[in-house]
């Protein structure tokens, strides 16, 4: 097979591109964190080894003792781009996911009090489980969907994309300003309240309305 045809979109994790993270873009989740309502954009990244697929656990860092899940509104790129103007920001998406923004509370607690960096509560391995590729035709528009997440059958977060902070031509727009974006890459557009920690064992159910769902099962890493 050529190297241009190994190269699908709808494998879009394989492809080893940056994952853009928006955090605090709702403003029920900012105020149940205490947290500002942000005036810009405030932005984080994962690696590509971040990425885990149906079938695989989530792995629980041993550092950690609350990792919380957050359920979000994933952005694929089609098109890259730089300085890209929110008018022709769609014309960059190829398509969305349903991802999770698995994040280690404490850690990024400590590195808060300490302003440090959230890389190690972020950017571990696993930390980005993610659904099958949504080509864009069937989210006609990204600012108006619902995302719900439940832990062993019990919602703990359903939100609307329409409470979105920062719409997502807009994310598209500001970051392209100063990260080049690339085919493949894939943006995090933030979440709604309802964060809570996972246990090992914990079984995790996450949807789009009747788009999409995905499960997944929490273990501990073992080393
Ligand atoms: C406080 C956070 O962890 C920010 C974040 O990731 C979000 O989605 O909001
Ligand atoms: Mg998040």
């Amino acid at each position: 097979m050529s190297l241009q045809a190994s190269r699908n979109i709808s494998r879009f994790w394989e492809w080893g591109r940056k994952i853009i993270c928006v955090g605090r873009n709702y403003a029920d989740h900012a105020k149940e964190l205490k947290n500002a309502i942000p005036k810009e954009p405030v932005l984080f990244l994962k690696p590509p080894t971040a990425y885990v697929r149906e079938g695989s656990p989530i792995l629980v860092p041993l550092y950690t003792t609350n990792l919380h899940h957050e359920v979000e509104l994933g952005v694929v790129i089609g098109k890259g781009g730089t300085a890209i103007p929110q008018s022709a920001a769609m014309e960059h998406v190829a398509g969305y996911a349903l991802c999770l923004d698995m994040t280690a509370r404490d850690i990024q607690d400590e590195c808060k009090s300490k302003g440090l960096p959230w890389t190690m509560a972020k950017a571990f391995n696993t930390s980005c489980p993610v659904s099958e590729f949504i080509p864009k035709e069937r989210i006609p528009d990204p600012g108006k969907v619902s995302l719900w997440l439940k832990v062993n059958d019990q919602l703990r977060q359903s939100g609307c994309t329409s409470q979105m902070i920062f719409s997502v031509p807009y994310l598209i727009s500001y970051i392209s300003d100063f990260i080049t974006l690339e085919e493949g890459d894939l943006i995090l557009t933030g979440t709604p309240k309802g964060v809570s920690a996972v246990q090992e064992h914990d079984e995790l159910q996450a949807g789009i309305e009747d788009i999409v769902t995905m499960s997944f099962t929490v273990d501990r890493q073992d080393h």
